[in-house]
């Protein structure tokens, strides 16, 4: 079984990821786990963080000579920023005239998490709900997506919405997508990208901040991944629920989900053919690539929905936890937008779902084995 475990604070030393059950003699690119770090660094409204970050991996254990070895991966990513910070978040002593943040950001973990945990300092609570820690996630995804490459799996994504600016039609130009880190908010449509931007600028000057869709294709995937006979084994149910865990995702769509809900059977259901020597196929993918929680062997197309980022340099009310007393909420250096940066993350989640499901059906100790079973399905 393929798990990992995240840990790091935001603005403490380090980030640390743990993948185990990688199988044994997989070729890893550290090169390629960068150029991925990067991606998710990238995107048009982001704040001055990333300008300290250039986020890169050290691998701790689990690779010898660039191939995988079966045991335990573990890496660390270092937070450039905690030079900055290592007075406020050296584990063993801070000092003791730090100033304790008491004034909770509606729409951050701040006021629940200080109450869950017994807090009197809303930092203890930001530092671990922080969005910082999906660079660890992107390199576990980054990982688990070369193996995923070796059996033709891939995948793309690209931003559909920010705030009220939509792409003007449902486009399905997967070139155009995988080529999508080439625009500054990851849109596939140069129009609305001027648009996008536009309205990241705009709610930038007025101490504002967006939210917005971006959409995931997984291509390549076999059928048959996931399962009908138990609702925790479905392929729909665990992506969800994955997705739902990235920070500030608010909504999960597969296929034309809430569209489809709208229309009759006639206009949604994919019809089915078959091809004498091409196998069964489908002319449309309403369906997003999965049937009874299970990939149908069409692209895999997921939508998610990010709220608006919670920090605003023009604040919300909100409540001091120590006087009671109403206040402006506090204010956190912040990212204006970060859907396209909430894209690469949700790549690299999905990926991670997939192969997951993919090595449970195909699975073994080694590359060879896998190899093996997969050639034999296919
Ligand atoms: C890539 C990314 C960057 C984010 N950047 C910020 C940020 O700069 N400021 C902020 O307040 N929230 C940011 N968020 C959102 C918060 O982390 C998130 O809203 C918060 O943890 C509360 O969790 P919830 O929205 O899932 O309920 C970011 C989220 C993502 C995915
Ligand atoms: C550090 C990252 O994102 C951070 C996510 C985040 C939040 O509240 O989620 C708040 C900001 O943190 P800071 O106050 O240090 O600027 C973002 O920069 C990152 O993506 O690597």
């Amino acid at each position: 079984m393929l798990r990992y475990l995240t840990a790091g604070e935001s603005h403490g030393k380090c980030l640390i990821g743990i993948i185990e059950g990688f199988p044994s003699n997989v070729p890893i690119s550290i090169d390629e786990i960068h150029r991925d770090l990067q991606r998710r660094q990238m995107g048009y409204g982001r704040g001055d963080r990333m300008k300290i970050e250039q986020d890169r991996i050290e691998i701790l254990s689990g690779i010898r000579g660039g191939k995988t070895i079966g045991s335990p991966l573990s890496f660390q990513i270092e937070n450039k920023d905690y030079a900055n910070w290592e007075r406020y978040m050296n584990p063993i002593e801070i000092d003791e005239l730090t100033k304790k943040i008491t004034r909770p950001r509606p729409g951050h973990a701040d006021l629940t998490g200080a109450l869950k945990y017994n807090f009197t300092d809303v930092r203890n609570v930001l530092e671990r709900s922080s969005a910082r820690e999906t660079a660890v996630r992107v390199s576990v995804g980054s990982i688990i997506k070369q193996l995923m490459k070796i059996f033709e799996v891939q995948v793309v994504s690209h931003v559909v919405s920010i705030g009220k600016v939509s792409l003007p039609e449902n486009i399905q130009d997967i070139e155009a997508m995988k080529k999508a880190d080439q625009s500054p908010v990851r849109c596939i449509d140069p129009e609305s990208e001027e648009k996008m931007i536009e309205e990241i600028k705009k709610a930038k000057d007025e101490g504002d901040s967006l939210g917005g869709i971006f959409e995931i294709q997984v291509l390549g995937v076999p059928s048959g991944l996931g399962s009908y006979v138990h609702w925790d084994r479905k392929l729909d149910a665990k992506l969800a629920y994955a997705l739902m865990g990235i920070q500030a995702i608010k909504g999960v769509e597969i296929g034309h989900g809430f569209e489809n809900s709208h229309e009759r059977g006639s206009k949604v259901h994919d019809e089915i053919f078959c091809h004498e020597e091409q196998d069964y196929y489908r002319k449309t993918n309403r369906a997003g690539g999965i049937e009874g929680g299970m990939s149908n062997g069409e692209p895999i197309i997921i939508r998610c929905a990010m709220k608006p980022i919670p920090t605003l340099y023009k604040p919300l009310n909100s409540v001091d936890i120590e006087t009671k007393e109403s206040f402006a909420a506090s204010i956190e250096r912040s990212d204006t937008c970060a859907v396209p940066a909430a894209s690469i993350v949700g790549e690299m989640v999905a990926i991670t779902v997939i192969a997951e499901e993919f090595l449970r059906k195909f699975g073994g100790d080694s590359l060879e084995e896998i190899t093996e079973r997969w050639k034999r399905f296919k």
